[in-house]
């Protein structure tokens, strides 16, 4: 259930059920009659008016509108256009509705009860204007609680951009599965809960369609997640290499280092230039310190080979010495992670550390916030595109995995995969949360994991630790909150938050 599907690949759906021998009709009965029983939870005494489209979106709102009627709700239901240019099974749907039909653009809204929109869904083309957006307005501008028909009207399915103005619902009923609008933001604020309808489209037709978007849940990631061996020991279970910037901005790779050890690497090692080696020497335990100066001394430390990830950027300066310090690791070569100062050192020529990561041919995981990607991929990647294409474009790209973050991080891998999450709580907009994301990603890598499943997997963790502190989460808290998260997810097998 965590695949993602865009509104083309839903019609891809539909159309395979429907040449499967399911008439489209019986598909938008069953849809019409979720978003009934949806609405219907409410008292009886509560007045429905329902808002439908010139399309099928519409045809939905005509079917819920019956069955609400049928159930004894006073329903109301207003078109916007002319009722002779519906078409198909829409047509279909309106025949069978036998009530008044009012002008949607004139219809007066309710003071009380729901509204449905059924205005606009998949089939959403371009941005909306005119009389379509001041009925939108309106419909904002009342406060009436809105329940959408499949997405928010004016929200790209694809995107979840606002596609010049869009509904604000409190409740969505989408069909067979998510779509990306329903989870990248701002779709996900105008949505309020989604409710995920089954209409009898049969998970064999995803076969077909091979969808490439996910849902960032443990599903997507559990098959790779490292399993503890009971013969083992703390070399097999990988070591992390953390590097540390200078005596100022060691913080940075102590909380990566130790996210990285909480989220399992047998050892963890920081880096540490001279200037720095005596504060980090006393302030860590479990994690050990070595000197390593420059690009010279970090290329020392990974002729041991047993050193098989490394996690750089958080307090490195984006300059000549660490892009220097990059390329040690291409030469090395090891799995990586690139953050902060080190995607910054390559904003005047992402070039290099494109040619960089494909010459090493190691798995590399970059973790840009906006203002990091806008800089190493600016020019590249078009502004207006939606996030995860945005991610996948810069993917490919660079070559590596991008983890491009914030309330709706997107993972993407340069073949194709997304996995997109949605529960991270904003408290983790803290200092030095991204930090400790990076040395998680690490952590993984070091166990074996491969890198779209590790970030994946970290991505999700740092959520789901930051959802169990809450308020006043500090990022020093987040690694010692990973033990939970890692027992929740043995013992769930739903993975601690569903699928
Ligand atoms: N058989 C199927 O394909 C099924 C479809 N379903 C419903 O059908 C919907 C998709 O139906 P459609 O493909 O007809 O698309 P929609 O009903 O979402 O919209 C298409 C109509 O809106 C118009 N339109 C597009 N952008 C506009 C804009 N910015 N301003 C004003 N008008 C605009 C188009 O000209 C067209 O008439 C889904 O969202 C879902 O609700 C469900 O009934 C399940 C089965
Ligand atoms: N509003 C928010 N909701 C959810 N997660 C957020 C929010 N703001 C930031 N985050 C997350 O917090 C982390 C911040 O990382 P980053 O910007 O690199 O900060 P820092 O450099 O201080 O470590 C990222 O994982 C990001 O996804
Ligand atoms: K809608």
């Amino acid at each position: 259930m965590h695949e993602l599907l865009t509104p083309a690949e839903m019609a891809e759906a539909d159309r395979l059920t429907i040449a499967a021998g399911t008439p489209g009709i019986e598909l938008m009965e069953r849809a019409g009659r979720a978003v009934a029983d949806v609405v219907g939870r409410r008292p009886l005494s509560t007045p429905v008016l329902v808002l439908c489209g010139p399309g099928n979106n519409g045809g939905d709102g005509f079917v819920a509108a019956r069955i609400l009627t049928e159930r004894g709700f006073r329903v109301r239901l207003a078109l916007a256009g002319p009722r002779d240019a519906l078409r198909g099974d829409a047509a279909l749907a309106a025949a069978r509705w036998r009530g008044p039909v009012e002008d949607a653009f004139a219809a007066p809204l309710d003071p009380s009860g729901v509204i449905v929109d059924a205005l606009l869904g998949a089939g959403l083309a371009r941005d909306v204007a005119g009389a379509m957006a001041a009925l939108i307005d309106r419909v904002n501008r009342g406060g009436r609680p809105v329940v959408a028909v499949d997405l928010p009207s004016g929200i790209d399915g694809a995107s979840g951009l606002v596609r010049g103005i869009a509904v604000r619902a409190g409740e969505t009923v989408t069909f067979f599965r998510r779509k990306p609008g329903h989870v990248l933001l701002p779709g996900r604020l105008h949505c309020g809960a989604v409710r995920l309808a089954q209409i009898g489209i049969a998970g064999a037709v995803l076969e077909r369609i091979a969808p490439r978007l996910f849902l960032n849940v443990p599903a997507l990631w559990r098959p790779a997640f490292p399993v503890l061996a009971v013969d083992g020991n703390k070399y097999r279970r990988g070591h992390a290499l953390a590097v540390s910037g200078g005596i100022e901005a060691t913080g940075a790779a102590r909380m990566a280092a130790r996210a990285a050890l909480r989220i399992g690497a047998g050892l963890v090692t920081v880096a540490a230039p001279s200037s720095a080696l005596m504060v980090l020497a006393g302030a860590l335990e479990a994690v050990m310190v070595r000197r390593a100066d420059g690009a010279a001394g970090l290329g020392r430390l990974l002729e041991d080979a047993r050193r098989n990830a490394v996690v750089m950027g958080p307090g490195l300066d984006p300059d000549e010495e660490t892009r220097a310090m990059v390329e040690a690791v291409f030469a090395a070569p090891r799995p990586l992670v690139l953050d902060a100062g080190a995607i910054t050192a390559f904003a005047a020529d992402p070039e290099r550390l494109f040619r960089g990561v494909a010459a090493s041919a190691t798995p590399t995981v970059l973790t840009p916030h906006d203002g990091e990607f806008a800089r190493l991929f600016a020019g590249a990647v078009e502004p207006g595109a939606g996030k995860s294409e945005r991610a996948l474009r810069a993917a490919r790209l660079a070559g590596a995995v991008v983890v491009l973050k914030g309330p709706d991080t997107v993972v993407a891998a340069p073949d194709g995969r997304a996995a997109i999450a949605d529960n991270a709580p904003p408290t983790l907009g803290t200092a030095g949360s991204g930090d400790v994301l990076a040395g998680m990603i690490g952590g993984l890598m070091a166990q074996g994991m491969p890198a779209f499943e590790a970030a994946s997997a970290a991505v999700w963790m740092h959520g789901a630790a930051a959802q169990r502190f809450g308020r006043g989460l500090i990022a020093e808290d987040l690694p010692d909150l990973l033990p939970g998260v890692l027992q929740a997810l043995e013992t769930d097998e739903d993975g601690a938050g569903g699928d």
